[in-house]
């Protein structure tokens, strides 16, 4: 897997009231081809500044340290907005500002497909497929509603389908099930992972909630007070030997919604009895969590039956 992104020694800090906040300190990652990478860690932590420092979005307060090359190339702060909304979008974290109240749906991703110089006659077409790519309920009414007549789970999918406009290389999403409920929460995961896959994205997921880094992604960098703690294939997340601070983050996850029983481990996943992998648990897993039923049973030592198959 080539690297799409790479972050270097990146350093961040803000202006504050004559101080500086040291937001980022010296940061390095890289982010594969179609990987799909989450950045967990607690509120502060420096999440959103790592993503806006990437989309050129820091205000002139900021100072930046260190070097970031996508596909190669260094990116600078002066021209990122070249690559920005067009190679790398950014569904950003509030949705409910994010969505121009003034005009309708319609009309925003209209000067979309004008910035994607999609010729004016297909520009209706193009927005109904995109509606439909990121299954909205009743696409074709969407486009001449306003932000304020949509729930926050179709807002958060109208912006999705705003972002996939111009065919992204890598989508940043920063807290995508922010105020939503597990089930819409489980409804959008679900979307973006079906989204990157199908059209070969990568993804940077930023999110404090470590459960749902480890459902989505391949690979999850936990960050605290700005510095990387520890990064790890997601299916190593429950094994033993995670940093205090992942353990940490893991007991302070929400036991609901995307629980996942703590008694996978290792002895689940190489399991003679079940021969069933950790991505064929996991697929059970999300299909109950979505049928709203508790997700699995252990009916004998290291065999595991989905609820509704045990009488
Ligand atoms: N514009 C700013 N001016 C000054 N300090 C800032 C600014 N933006 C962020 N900070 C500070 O930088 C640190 C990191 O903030 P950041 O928003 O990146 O964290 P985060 O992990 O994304 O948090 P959250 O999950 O709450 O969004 C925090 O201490 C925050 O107070």
């Amino acid at each position: 897997m080539s690297n799409l992104l790479e972050i270097h020694n990146l350093s961040v800090t803000y202006g504050l009231n004559g101080w500086r906040v040291l937001a980022v300190r010296d940061l390095g990652l890289t982010l594969g081809e179609g990987e799909k990478l989450a950045i967990v860690g607690e509120s502060g932590a420096g999440k959103s500044t790592i993503a806006n420092t990437i989309m050129g979005l820091l205000g002139n307060g900021a100072e930046i340290q260190g070097e970031i090359y996508f596909k190669g190339s260094q990116v600078k702060q002066e021209t990122v907005s070249e690559l920005r909304g067009k190679e790398i979008v950014l569904i950003p974290q509030n949705v409910f500002n994010s969505i121009n109240p003034v005009f309708s749906i319609g009309e925003q991703m209209e000067d979309l497909q004008n910035e994607a110089n999609v010729a004016p006659e297909q520009r209706q077409g193009r927005i109904l497929e995109l509606l439909r790519r990121v299954r909205l309920p009743r696409p074709e009414s969407i486009p001449d509603s306003f932000s304020h007549q949509l729930s926050g789970g179709m807002k958060q999918r109208v912006l999705l389908a705003m972002g996939l406009s111009q065919s992204p290389s890598l989508i940043i999403a920063d807290e995508p099930t922010k105020g939503l409920d597990p089930i819409r929460r489980m409804g959008i995961l679900n979307l973006l992972q079906q989204l990157v896959k199908q059209n070969r994205q990568s993804l940077m997921l930023i999110t404090h909630d470590i459960k749902a880094a480890a459902f989505l992604c391949d690979t999850i960098t936990l960050i605290y007070k700005g510095e990387m703690m520890e990064r790890l294939p997601a299916a190593h997340l429950y094994e033993n030997s995670m940093h205090p601070y992942s353990k940490a983050l893991m007991a302070a996850a929400p036991e609901r919604g995307l629980q996942v029983p703590s008694q996978i481990n290792s002895e689940f996943n190489h399991s003679p009895v079940t021969g069933c992998s950790y991505a064929a648990y996991c697929q059970l897993f999300r299909n109950s969590c979505l049928e709203q039923r508790p997700a699995l049973r252990q009916v004998a030592p290291g065999h595991w039956v989905r609820c509704d198959a045990v009488a």
